[in-house]
């Protein structure tokens, strides 16, 4: 078995993000039966030693049939009524599953808003750790009916992603309706399973297509989803829901992409993936060779000028003089005050600007 496969089946904290595909029909809606296996799989892993959260799709694909709709709806408040209507019957049927062993669950709902703000991500982070304390099974979903466009994680592997990051898990399972990345849609014809993905030389010719009528984001989605995972050190295996104990019993099965060699922290992970960006500031290429090769501090001496609206503890973009962004970090200071410090020497400046623009351990470069 490789690593990967070795490392998967054996991790201590998994995320488990299960499609609309795997969960719900166009035309039946949730499909109670499937969810039950569903859940005896993620029962057997919890019972081997694992802590579980879920992510779950399914909740615009369990309200269509209650509404009497056909085919998933295009507009965002008709998406967001059905999924106020499928997110309740969703969360139950988690809940009824899972009282079959005498286990309770949490609902979570996010917004992409809600991971972005430090104080509302931490919030979030605590409850799936008391959850988890409880011996609930945290149940996660976006928060659809807040969510606008411009705010919307989009599809719920990103959100899965975050949510292994946040919550310090050692593996991401992307439960589908497919049993693992093909080199092309294999609804399309001929095509081949890619069992490992060990970095972007494998995907080399991979098309990832659309996803099926009930799903969002496609293959394309999930891979983007996994390279989020793997780059910042969480080995993900994509399976089929149907494959499900395979999946979470030996991670036989799939295509398995291999974690980054070094696991980034939960905070420098979120400034660099999950924060908003509230402004810039501009380097030299002195400063963008300090912060890049030599990881020091941001200095006032290789700022050159500042943009966006920014205040003490917020995440700001580091561009060089070409606009290109080479950083992110969490400034110390506001933008006036960055903007009366542009280029001087610590020396020059007065005791309270002693502090670095940016301290090194703040900075994430990319
Ligand atoms: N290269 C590919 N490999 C595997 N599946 C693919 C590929 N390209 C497109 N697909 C399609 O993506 C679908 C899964 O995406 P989606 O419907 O969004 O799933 P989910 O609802 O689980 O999020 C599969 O049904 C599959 O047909
Ligand atoms: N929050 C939406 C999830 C949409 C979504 O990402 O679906 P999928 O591509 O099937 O994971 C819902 O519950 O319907």
């Amino acid at each position: 078995m490789s690593d990967t496969r070795d490392q998967v089946a054996h991790a201590r904290r998994v995320v488990v993000k299960i499609g609309s595909s795997a969960l719900t029909d166009l035309h039946d809606g949730l499909d109670t039966a499937r969810l039950d296996r569903l859940v005896d799989a993620l029962e057997a892993r919890m019972r081997a030693g694992s802590d579980v959260i879920v992510v779950s799709s399914g909740a615009i694909g369990a309200g269509l049939a209650p509404l009497g709709l056909t085919s998933r709806p295009k507009d965002l408040a008709t998406k967001q009524a059905v999924a106020s209507v499928g997110q309740l019957s969703l969360a139950l049927a988690w809940g009824e599953s899972f009282a079959r062993y005498d286990r309770v669950v949490g609902q979570v709902l996010l917004t992409a808003h809600d991971i972005s703000v430090r104080a509302h991500h931490a919030n979030a982070q605590r409850t799936l750790d008391r959850l988890r304390t409880l011996h609930a099974v945290p149940v996660v979903n976006e928060n659809d009916t807040v969510a606008t466009n411009e705010i919307r994680f989009g599809d719920n592997d990103r959100l899965a992603a975050l949510v292994a990051h946040l919550s310090g898990a050692d593996a991401l399972f992307l439960l589908s309706d497919v049993d693992g990345l093909y080199d092309g849609d294999p609804r399309k014809g001929d095509a081949r399973l890619i069992p490992e993905v060990n970095g972007p030389a494998d995907l080399d010719g991979v098309i990832a297509g659309s996803g099926g009528a009930l799903g969002t984001g496609g293959m394309a989605s999930k891979l983007s989803a996994a390279r989020l995972a793997a780059d910042g050190g969480v080995p993900v295996l994509l399976a089929a829901a149907a494959q499900a104990d395979a999946a979470l019993g030996d991670a036989s099965v799939g295509t398995v992409f291999a974690a980054g060699a070094e696991r980034m922290s939960a905070r420098r992970f979120w400034v660099r993936h999950a924060a908003e960006s509230h402004g810039r500031i501009i380097l030299d290429d002195g400063a963008v060779q300090a912060i890049s090769r030599r990881r020091r501090s941001l200095l006032p001496a290789g700022v050159v000028d500042v943009g966006g609206e920014f205040h003490s503890g917020d995440v700001v973009e580091l561009t060089d003089i070409h606009g290109v962004v080479r950083a992110r970090g969490v400034v110390a200071y506001d933008i006036d005050d960055v903007r009366q410090m542009l280029g001087k020497s610590t020396s020059e400046l007065p005791a309270d600007f002693a502090r670095p623009v940016i301290h090194a351990d703040d900075l994430v470069v990319i």
